[in-house]
Order: C-alpha cells, then structure tokens, then sequence
C-alpha cells in the first residue's frame, strides 16, 4: 500500500528547543531547531509517512498572537484541500497549544487528521519527549481510523480532544489532560480509541477561517480573594469586545466586579463567566449570578483561554448574547 503523504506545520516551541548542557531539561531557549533537522532525527517517521516539514513560524507559543491563529489556519485549511495532503500536524509550544488547538477545531472544515504535538523537554536534554511525541503525532496523523475525530493533540502517549485538552502541570512530561478523559492511546505507531467528541468540530462546525481574516479583541480577568474591578475595567475601556470572567469555583463573581461587568455589558460588551478551577470548571447558566437578569454567558465547561477562543471566534460571526451562548453549548 502506498504511504500516506503527511506536512509537518512548525510553528516552535519547546519540540524545537535548545539547552546549553543535557541535564537543562527546564533551562532553555525555545523555537531554536528547523523543522528539517526535527525531520531528519527521526528516520522512522518516514517508514510510516512520506513526511515534510514547512517553517510556519519559530516562536515560543506564549507569544502566538491572533495573527499567528488566522495564518496557521488558513495555511492548514489550505493543505488539506490537496488531495496528496492525507493529514497535518503541527509542532507547538505546550504553553499555548490547547488555544491553537481549540481554535483549528473550530475553523478547518476537513475530516483529515489534524495533530498538535509539542515536549516538555528540549531535545538536547537527557529523556527529551519530543521525538517520541512527534512519531506518535505523525503515527496519528497518517492513519485513517483518525479521520473525522476532530483536532487531536498527541502528548505522553494520549490521544486527547483538541477541544478540551489543555495544560495542568508544568515541568511534567506527563502535563496535558483533560477533564474528560483522553480519546485513546498511541502505543508503538498503533492507536486505540475509547471514546469520540461529541461536540461540534472541523467539517460540522458553522465557523469557516476561509471567511474570516481577523479575530476581535477579548480580554481575560482572574477572579479571587480581594479582587477589584481595576482589570475588568482597564479591558473594557482597551476596546475589548468580550470579558472572559476567569472566575473562582462555579465562575462566581465577587461583589467588588458586579457593577463594572453589568455597566460593561450595557455597553455592548459580552461578560462571559469561565472557572479557573485546575481540573476543569463547569459554569452553568444563574448558578452563582443572575445570568437571565444580566444577559451574561456562561463558558461551559470550557476553561478561560479556551473560552476566549470560542468568543472570538463567534463574535465574527454574531452579536446576540443568545446566539453566543448556543454556540458555548453546542461547540
Ligand atoms: N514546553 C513548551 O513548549 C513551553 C514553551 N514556553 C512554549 O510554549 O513555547
């Protein structure tokens, strides 16, 4: 049987990272290494794939930037188009990879796989995962029994839902879950399922990043003990077009922010309440706050930086607060 045809998208990141010595596995610089020499220290890779690597961009993911989302999805999007395209993935830093993540699942209409993989360690260093991480990406990304699963995210072994993957520890190789549990293992180039997403994604998905060419400003503010409107405020008045409440508990919101968040949403602002909770938050409609009363939108179960991305992405598309809050339950 022919080999499938799979692109390597690099973007940087830690998968891409240099140290000075092999026992530096948390001091390092990253988005150092091209992606062909990525390529070329794994030969395997193309016993399973005829692989190639494309340099999208050599950047630490902490500075991804909304341009950065909109040219690597339309880059994706357009690769998957060609029919001697079978599957993409995509090297990342692990700081941001969960929002990039998010966002393709959103906005590449395709049933080809899409695999997102970055390391927790730079390959100079001593047990670096990275090469390991990017053969079972590639391993994933070449196989048919992925198709139509959504974005994937190949870390640790796990096959995880780019939807609600996101990064709970540093330093750990072992550093990204989610609250729902992986979607299947890859164990020497084979993968086994458990279970499939069954929210809105890729090829049902109602967004499309071929109709859209920028991404409006939503802003983030933690809530805890003490809190003051300061923050809340200061994005507001930036021209923020939404507020992602990163709230404590069920996205609970202290006495102190109420009033900011009730005078931003009579300005059109859209206040959106997420939990920062570490194992997954759930927030549900008037639990905690009037949400009816106040025509606010409760995030799901979606944490905050993923709960921007939604926003986002549906604030190109409608400014109903209702119509927002069926897309945070429906995707
Ligand atoms: N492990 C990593 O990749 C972290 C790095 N700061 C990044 O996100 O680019």
């Amino acid at each position: 049987a022919e080999k499938p045809n799979i692109v390597i998208l690099a973007t940087g990141g830690t998968i891409a990272g240099a140290g000075a010595d092999v026992t530096n596995s948390a001091t390092y610089q990253a988005a150092k290494v091209p992606v062909d020499q990525l390529v070329a220290a794994i030969p395997q890779l193309q016993t399973i794939a005829n692989v190639r690597g494309e340099q999208v961009f050599q950047i630490a993911s902490e500075s991804f930037t909304n341009d950065n989302l909109l040219t690597l999805g339309k880059r994706v999007a357009a690769l998957v188009k060609q029919t001697d395209v079978d599957g993409v993935v995509i090297t990342h830093g692990t700081d941001t990879l969960e929002e990039t993540a998010y966002f393709l699942t959103l906005v590449v209409h395709t049933d080809k796989p899409i695999v997102l993989v970055g390391s927790m360690r730079p390959g100079t260093a001593m047990s670096a995962d990275g090469n390991l991480n990017l053969y079972n990406a590639v391993s994933v990304a070449a196989s048919k029994d992925a198709r139509g699963k959504g974005v994937l995210v190949t870390m640790n072994d796990e096959i995880n839902s780019g939807r609600d993957v996101a990064k709970v520890i540093n330093l750990k190789t072992e550093a990204f879950k989610s609250p729902w549990g992986p979607l299947g293992m890859v164990v020497e180039g084979k993968n086994y399922w458990f279970r499939l997403p069954v929210k809105r994604h890729t090829m049902n998905s109602e967004f499309d990043i071929e109709k859209i060419d920028s991404l409006p400003s939503v802003g983030i503010a933690y809530g805890a003990g003490n809190v003051s409107d300061t923050a809340y405020r200061a994005l507001g008045a930036s021209g923020a077009k939404a507020i992602i409440h990163a709230g404590t508990g069920n996205g609970s919101v202290a006495k102190a922010v109420v009033p900011a968040l009730q005078e931003m949403r009579a300005q059109g602002i859209q206040i959106i309440r997420s939990s920062h909770v570490n194992a997954g938050g759930f927030v549900l409609r008037n639990a905690e706050q009037p949400d009816d009363k106040y025509d606010w939108v409760v995030a799901h179960d979606l944490n905050p930086q993923k709960a921007k991305i939604l926003a986002a992405v549906a604030l190109t598309q409608t400014q109903d607060s209702k119509e927002l809050q069926r897309i945070f339950w429906e995707y």
